[in-house]
């Protein structure tokens, strides 16, 4: 299957082929022109750094973003600057190894720990996205391709930082249902969590309208951290409104993943976002999801459902049996929780 980059390389390329075009569902919610309707910013010093009541505010602050929109920003995080643009260069520099060099991650099977490709999965999508994705297993075995050659010691030092950032993030998250700071990297066995990294190019499109980045999805993890390289394309589903996320440089964003809501017995949902194509620039996100170890059986928190008044709205399915679930089929919303949830009686 060619890639999207060596597609769009091909001289005097003005529309893009019938495989590509989507048609745009009649039913699709508008886009939200109202300044106030963006997502929330955090703090990222206070909650760590900040006095007590500071802290206690930004845990509420943590828990409402996760109820109202499942997705916010994390500014003053401490991840330096310099990193972060420079693993955005190397994964660029990685999309541009000749297409015989990426061949070799090519990767037939959804869980193989390197994998590159096109669109999400061409054995199933019946449309193909513009977008050329590279994705790694970082942890709990760390993982990535040979070249080029400073990938390997920048995507260390992103995945660590990262995972630092996200380990204290899920602290406050954790607090913020109630339960105690290390509840969810107890009960979902967070030291041997699978944390993946993700690199998306999506490069110019003669015809954006017809094309689609990525279609509308929520994350299978716990939390999802993510960097772009400037360009927007990013859409949150917010009050049956997509709203265009507006990114501070040098700031994460951060969704909650389908794992955080059978976690929190639906109390802090998965988020459907989408990604849009523009016809002058190349857009790179980088996308670091956390979740539990494969091997956990995830199911609702026991001290967050009540028999009567908040019956158990998911059932346990492992990690890993719902990862591959997920990955293996086509990208639909949130269809993928319906093999996990208990419709009320
Ligand atoms: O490129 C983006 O902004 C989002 C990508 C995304 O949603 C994903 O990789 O799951
Ligand atoms: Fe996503």
């Amino acid at each position: 299957m060619i890639s999207i980059k060596a597609l769009t390389e091909s001289p005097g390329l003005t529309s893009i082929p019938p495989t590509y075009t989507f048609t745009r569902s009649p039913v699709d919610e508008p886009v939200s022109d109202d300044p106030e309707d963006s997502i929330p910013i955090v703090d990222f010093s206070l909650l760590t750094s900040g006095t007590p009541d500071q802290q206690s505010k930004t845990i509420d602050q943590l828990g409402k973003a996760c109820q109202d929109w499942g997705f916010f920003m994390v500014i003053n995080h401490g991840v330096p600057e310099s990193l972060m643009k420079a693993m955005a260069d190397a994964c660029g520099e990685f999309f541009n190894l000749t297409e015989e060099e990426k061949r070799e991650y090519g990767g037939k099977h959804v869980l193989d720990s390197i994998r590159c490709g096109t669109s999400f999965n061409t054995s199933v999508d019946k449309v193909l996205f513009w977008r050329d994705f590279l994705k790694i297993f970082v942890h709990p075995q760390f993982h990535s391709p040979s070249k080029p050659a400073a990938f390997r010691e920048i995507s260390l030092e992103y995945c660590k930082r990262t995972r630092e950032l996200s380990k204290e993030l899920l602290k406050g998250i954790s607090m913020s249902l109630g339960l105690g700071d290390t509840y969810i990297e107890n009960a979902l066995n967070l030291e041997s969590g699978l944390q993946i990294l993700i690199a998306n190019l999506y490069p110019p499109c003669p015809e954006p309208e017809l094309a689609m980045g990525m279609p509308p999805h929520s994350d299978h993890g716990l939390l999802t951290l993510l960097i772009q390289n400037g360009i927007s394309g990013l859409q949150v589903q917010h009050q049956s409104k997509w709203v265009n996320v507006n990114y501070i440089p040098n700031a994460f964003i951060v969704n909650v993943g389908d794992h955080m809501e059978i976690m929190s017995n639906g109390k802090y949902k998965s988020v459907v976002h989408r990604v849009f194509v523009n016809e002058k620039a190349t857009r790179i996100s980088i996308v670091t999801p956390f979740g539990p170890s494969l091997e956990t059986v995830v199911s609702p928190a026991p001290e967050l459902v009540h028999r009567e008044t908040n019956a158990p709205a998911y059932t346990g399915m492992k990690y890993k049996d719902y990862l591959h679930l997920q990955q293996s089929s086509q990208l639909d919303g949130k269809a993928c929780l319906d093999h996990v949830r208990i419709l009320p009686a």
